[in-house]
């Protein structure tokens, strides 16, 4: 029933009730009326008008009835009208364009958001640079006359007194881009007059590889100076640093003498003691002469640290302090800012806060007046620099400026139009070429290695083993590979998962590899020809690194892999194991550097690494980088590949990619905008490595020679 004709027998019901019951009221107050002839005449008329009412009310909820069965019996002749249609989809209006998103504001500071951009072709001499000519000279003699793009730009921001240098100053260019002298030459050029010995200078780095690499290049630099550098690492006992880094004397001073009796004696009695630094002096203070007090002093200007081995010397070490700092300078910034290292940052900001003990501060204090302000240069850089705010907040920047190189212009790799620069992606080394080589489920993912040291690293070896490639290996290499490989699983260095990303993994499509594709190398050897002499190291003959000794950096995920893939090189191919290294996490600083100064001087040529080597570790020749693992994340791969193709030097890095690895390696890497680089990544085949019986045969046997290594079990 419609609401209107609802309504109207509501009414017409309401009207009949309230007659009714004013018939029955009248009844009630005259119980005469109905004996009369009056009142007859009365209730007559009364009934009449209720009756009119109520017809009234019937006829117009008849009319709505009426109208309401003319609409229904117009919609259904309208339904005559409907064309009919089979399960084909209608036709659909096109949609409407909406204008693109083009955001015209940023959430991050401009600061971040209009760097200061510098151009990767400008170069500047030395000389121009205001620097002391001694360092010039130096320079020179390591062969450095021009200033590259980064130190072009950075060096006389940071030259010249304190308080000219208004602002701290976060660096963002790419791997061996030379940032480090970008902070070097300044500050020693700040420092190398100051005549008095004082802790002016801190730099932190993220391992102690790095500190020993700094530390190197700040020693060239300050040649002919009287500045000291320290270094202060975890590997090293904390006491022999202590004394390394302090100098502990005795003042002449009967009252401060007095003082710290008066606190040795509440220590004693009460365990009253009011500051940490007061116990730690106690201690030396017991074994001095009556009416003497200790004295410390810095032996060294300027020390380069691990984060948490400086928190050591902050909380531990007798008269070590950061009150003369001037320079904070945290290189691998991103790195060191993800990781808390015993919440360094919050120690150091804290430390650098506390007002310095000195007489106008003392004075500032009596006058109820806030101490004076340190000037502290801070310099924060990085390949990958972070542009999370509340991490570079957490170093309290004062007015701080990003400085970016600009190497490559915007590529077709990837379409990064609507980034601003300050949140524009990574740029990857000008001069350095990325290849991606498919290794099916990964489990010959070793002879694949082989292949690609024997075919393109050292490349001397391909040309003779080309001319022997054996015709019956072309057969087997067409076969493809079989299931009986597959029992080889378990023992591998490495499983396909072994790279831990928690991205979805999956092959591209074929015309994503089609477009990707660069045209299959065609070449083939026996990689079990275990006689087959290989001179290390050997001259590169292609046209990449011409005249240049081959040698390979390769990156394992874990320490147990590098130090698998090694055995397993050296039984496959005992011509490589006299010529490998590995650094691992767990590799002891002596080993660390035994490792690492073979590899530089060319005694060993493959160097099997994890993690740990891939940042800022500086092997100026490496000409080639392997991504055996697939690295964890695509700052880990920039900083892998990295390691070559430095200071505008050639350089080549492979990635070996199993099929669960290709969509996240070429979705995450290999396109993505976040990574700039100047060509695209290339897709090449090593078909040729497809396993024949006999050489599954020695492949098993090497795996079962290394499990038995592994577990000691010579039977
Ligand atoms: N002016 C220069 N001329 C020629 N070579 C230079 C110059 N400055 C630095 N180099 C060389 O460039 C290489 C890379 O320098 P550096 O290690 O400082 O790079 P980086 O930017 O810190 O790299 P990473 O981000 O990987 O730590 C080093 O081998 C260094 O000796």
């Amino acid at each position: 029933m419609s609401k209107h004709s609802k309504k109207h027998k509501r009414e017409a019901q309401e009207a009949a009730i309230s007659a009714s019951r004013e018939n029955d009221q009248e009844r009630k107050d005259s119980p005469t009326t109905h004996n009369t002839g009056e009142g007859e005449v009365s209730h007559g008329t009364k009934h009449q008008k209720v009756l009119a009412k109520f017809q009234k009310s019937m006829e117009s909820q008849a009319r709505g009835e009426t109208q309401k069965q003319t609409a229904i019996l117009d919609d259904h002749q309208n339904e005559g009208d409907v064309e009919l249609h089979g399960l084909e989809p209608l036709p659909q209006p096109e949609p409407v364009t909406e204008p693109e998103f083009i955001p015209t504001f940023t959430s991050l500071p401009s600061w971040i958001s209009n760097p200061i951009t510098v151009s990767s072709s400008a170069k500047k001499a030395f000389t121009e640079m205001s620097l002391d000519e001694k360092t010039v000279a130096t320079l020179s003699q390591r062969g450095y006359t021009e200033a590259l793009a980064i130190q072009s730009a950075v060096i006389p921001m940071l030259l010249g007194p304190a308080h000219l240098r208004h602002s701290d100053l976060c660096v963002a260019a790419s791997t061996g881009s030379g940032k480090t002298l970008a902070y070097i030459l300044p500050m020693v050029e700040d420092l190398r007059s100051r005549p008095i010995r004082k802790l002016r200078s801190l730099i932190i780095v993220p391992t102690r590889e790095l500190v020993s690499q700094v530390s190197k290049v700040a020693e060239q630099c300050i040649s002919g100076t009287h500045l000291k550098i320290g270094t202060a690492v975890g590997a090293v006992p904390l006491l022999n640093e202590q004394e390394a880094l302090i100098e502990r004397g005795r003042q002449f001073d009967p009252e401060g003498w007095k003082s710290l009796q008066d606190k040795a004696q509440r220590r004693l009695l009460y365990g009253d003691v009011d500051v940490q630094e007061d116990v730690r002096m106690l201690e030396d203070a017991v074994r001095m002469l009556p009416d003497h007090v200790p004295v410390y002093s810095s032996t060294v200007d300027l020390l380069i640290c691990t984060p948490g081995r400086l928190i050591d010397h902050i909380q531990s070490t007798n008269g070590f302090s950061l009150d003369d700092l001037e320079w904070l300078v945290v290189d691998e910034a991103d790195r060191l800012l993800d990781e808390s290292f015993q919440q360094w940052v919050d120690v150091i900001m804290a430390t650098l806060e506390t007002s310095r003990p000195t007489a106008r501060n003392r004075l500032l204090a009596e006058l109820w007046l806030p101490p004076e302000k340190r000037n502290i240069q801070k310099v924060i850089l990085s390949a990958t620099m972070t542009r999370d705010i509340s991490k570079l907040g957490s170093l309290r920047l004062r007015r701080p400026k990003l400085v970016v190189v600009e190497g490559v212009q915007t590529t077709n790799v990837s379409d990064n139009s609507a980034s601003t620069v300050g949140d524009r992606g990574n740029e990857l080394p000008t001069t350095l070429r990325e290849l991606a080589i498919p290794v099916g489920d990964g489990l010959e993912k070793p002879l694949y290695l082989l292949r690609l040291l024997r075919s393109d690293v050292f490349v001397a070896e391909k040309v003779t083993e080309v001319e022997d490639f054996p015709r019956q290996f072309e057969e087997d290499a067409s076969s493809g590979p079989t299931n009986e490989t597959d029992s080889l699983s378990e023992l591998g260095p490495t499983t396909p998962d072994s790279a831990s990303s928690a991205e979805p993994y999956g092959e591209p499509s074929t015309e994503e590899m089609d477009k990707l594709a660069v045209p299959a190398v065609d070449v083939g050897f026996d990689i079990f020809n275990k006689d087959s002499h290989v001179p290390p190291p050997q001259k590169c003959t292609d046209d990449i690194h011409p005249g240049t000794a081959a040698n390979v950096l390769i990156f394992t995920n874990s320490n147990e892999n590098a130090t698998r893939l090694s055995h397993l090189i050296g039984i496959l191919h005992p011509p490589y194991a006299g010529l490998t290294g590995v650094l691992t996490k767990s590799s002891t600083s002596s080993t660390g550097k035994t490792v690492l100064g073979a590899f530089r001087r060319g005694k060993t040529s493959i160097l099997i690494a994890s993690d740990r080597a891939s940042r800022g570790l500086d092997l100026p020749h490496l000409s080639h980088v392997v991504n055996y693992d697939m690295p964890r994340s695509v700052t880990a791969y920039i900083h892998r590949v990295g390691r070559t193709a430095r200071a505008g030097r050639p350089g080549t890095a492979w990635t070996l990619f199993t099929s669960t690895e290709a969509r996240w390696f070429w979705n995450a890497i290999a396109r993505t905008p976040e990574v700039i680089r100047q060509r695209p990544v290339q897709r090449k085949r090593l078909d040729a490595v497809v396993i024949s019986a006999k050489q599954k045969e020695e492949y098993e046997e090497a795996l079962g020679e290394l499990q038995r290594a592994v577990h000691g079990d010579q039977s």
